[in-house]
């Protein structure tokens, strides 16, 4: 199992422009590596603030934007451009401001989308996108009771061990019906990054940290093959030891 690094910064913000030029030079790297870089992305405060530092970066032309395949860990099940679909938010905060090539961009359907109000046939399809692609760069954020993307503690979904992406329902962050990795696909990623801030986080941070389940913090089950990264403000670190 690969280490988990753990980078804290002294603020969020600070957080957010140091993980957007990380990731700037990760794409670059990939793309320099193999062509064309692979990045899952994320909703929540965290993940769309750091889209808003890469846009705002001078390097943000360092990355070829059309030859970036896009993903999403997971979204939120809501008619297509709702706002509060995570690739509604990251849209505005980055892919529509940059050269992406849409065809790239491999966005979950939306609820009134070519399977109407299915989750589980918009998973199902998901799979199919996704294949066994394993992301160069996984954007996740982490909850306060320790879940990541859309996996929930003790739920169906965080015990999945064979689908890559299930339909998610009842979640306890609104809206409640989802489309969520699962724990296998999270881990083919090559880099897992979990970012976070706040006191609210630094109990499930310390916890998935010292060891806790992936049943208990899924964000504790989020690894990557060849890197599982923390960024974390001072906050959201408190509870290290
Ligand atoms: O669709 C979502 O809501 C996200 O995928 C979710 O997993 C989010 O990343 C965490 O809830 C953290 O959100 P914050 O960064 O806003 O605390």
């Amino acid at each position: 199992m690969t280490r988990s690094d753990v980078v804290v910064h002294s603020g969020g913000d600070l957080l957010a422009a140091a993980a957007a030029a990380r990731l700037i030079t990760a794409l670059v790297d990939a793309q320099a590596d193999h062509g064309v870089a692979s990045l899952g992305l994320t909703g929540g405060r965290t993940g769309n603030a750091v889209l808003e530092h890469v846009r705002s970066s001078p390097a943000l032309q360092a990355v070829d934007w059309s030859r970036v395949d896009f993903y999403w860990g997971d979204e939120r099940f809501l008619p297509a451009g709702h706002a509060d679909r995570n690739e509604t938010q990251n849209r505005a905060a980055l892919l529509d401001h940059v050269g992406v090539d849409p065809a790239r961009v491999h966005a979950m359907e939306p609820s009134d989308g070519r399977f109407g109000d299915d989750p589980d046939a918009a998973a199902s399809d998901y799979a199919s996108v996704i294949g066994s692609a394993a992301f160069d760069v996984l954007l996740l954020g982490v909850g306060e009771e320790g879940h990541t993307a859309s996996l929930f503690p003790d739920s169906p979904a965080v015990h999945e061990v064979s689908r890559s992406v299930v339909a998610v329902r009842d979640c306890p962050k609104p809206p409640p019906t989802r489309v969520s990795l699962t724990l296998p696909a999270i881990r083919r990623a090559r880099q897992v990054w979990l970012m976070t801030t706040g006191e609210a986080k630094a109990d499930p941070v310390a916890r998935a940290l010292a060891g806790a389940s992936p049943i208990e913090i899924p964000a504790a089950g989020a690894r990557g093959t060849d890197r599982t990264l923390w960024l974390l403000d001072s906050a959201a670190a408190a509870k290290l030891s």
